[in-house]
């Protein structure tokens, strides 16, 4: 069995991620309305619409710190962004719905993205989604690498240097399949579940686009930072 070992390059590079992914939370008061009274479906909707402007935010913020991004071209940084912003809001959402929450809270939340206007047939995968992310029961390290991962995808739209991507994603790829091994040795393929997360995240990607169309239909406003990332109207 060869020795797997991370080296310190790969150890500045993964307190690197670690410490912009937490670094970067929505603020609570967001997430806190959200557990308050009763509200309406649209009610519902708003504060998700809300908390989602401020996940995209937080993913400006924590992909503007992974080690390299800001070297890739200008163009392909807003590509890859763009490309990843549902994705990656997915990936987080699940992960911080699937840590544990004060009692009740968790029910709470699901309530409310329940009773949000989200069609069931898009409820379900995603509820799917976020429970299969719990089970993995990831560091927080694997989560932020996981994230970063998504977002150095080089299959974007319009990326025009998709190599460049690939060998920072090539980086990545590596230090978290050290992790695995460490942290769920028991597990051979632990590290192939969790890249395995990221095919259903492209699903839920279609998904999202599909409900999209259907709000634009009856008209549910976004902000303009969402219309903006999400290309809607
Ligand atoms: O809102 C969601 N939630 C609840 C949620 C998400 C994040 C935090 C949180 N707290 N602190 N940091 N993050 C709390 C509750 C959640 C949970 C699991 C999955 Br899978 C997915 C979701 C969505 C993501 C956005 N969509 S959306 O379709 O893009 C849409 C936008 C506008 C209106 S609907 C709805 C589902």
């Amino acid at each position: 069995k060869e020795k797997v070992e991370i080296n310190r390059e790969q150890r500045a590079l993964m307190k690197a991620i670690v410490d912009a992914y937490n670094r970067h939370q929505i603020p609570q008061d967001v997430a806190k309305k959200l557990l308050q009274d009763q509200y309406s479906p649209e009610e519902n909707f708003l504060l998700l619409t809300e908390m989602a402007t401020s996940q995209v935010q937080v993913l400006v913020e924590f992909t503007k710190n992974i080690p390299g991004f800001l070297s890739l071209d200008r163009e392909d940084q807003i590509a890859l962004l763009k490309g990843s912003a549902v994705e990656a809001m997915f990936l987080r959402s699940a992960q911080v719905f699937s840590r544990k929450m004060p009692t009740g809270h968790t029910d709470v939340l699901e309530e409310r993205v329940r009773k949000s206007g989200i069609p069931d047939e898009f409820m379900t995968p995603m509820f799917n989604f976020y429970k299969s992310i719990g089970e993995l029961h990831m560091v927080q390290e694997e989560q932020a690498i996981l994230t970063a991962i998504t977002i150095l995808t080089p299959d974007r739209p319009y990326v025009k240097d998709p190599q460049a991507v690939e060998r920072l994603q090539e980086t990545m790829l590596d230090v978290l399949r050290k992790l695995c091994v460490l942290q769920h040795p028991q597990e051979q393929q632990y590290f192939a579940r969790l890249l395995g997360r990221l095919t259903e995240l492209r699903t839920l990607s279609h998904y999202h686009s599909e409900m999209l169309a259907s709000w634009r239909m009856n008209d549910h406003k976004f902000t303009p930072l969402l219309c903006e990332i999400w290309d809607v109207q």
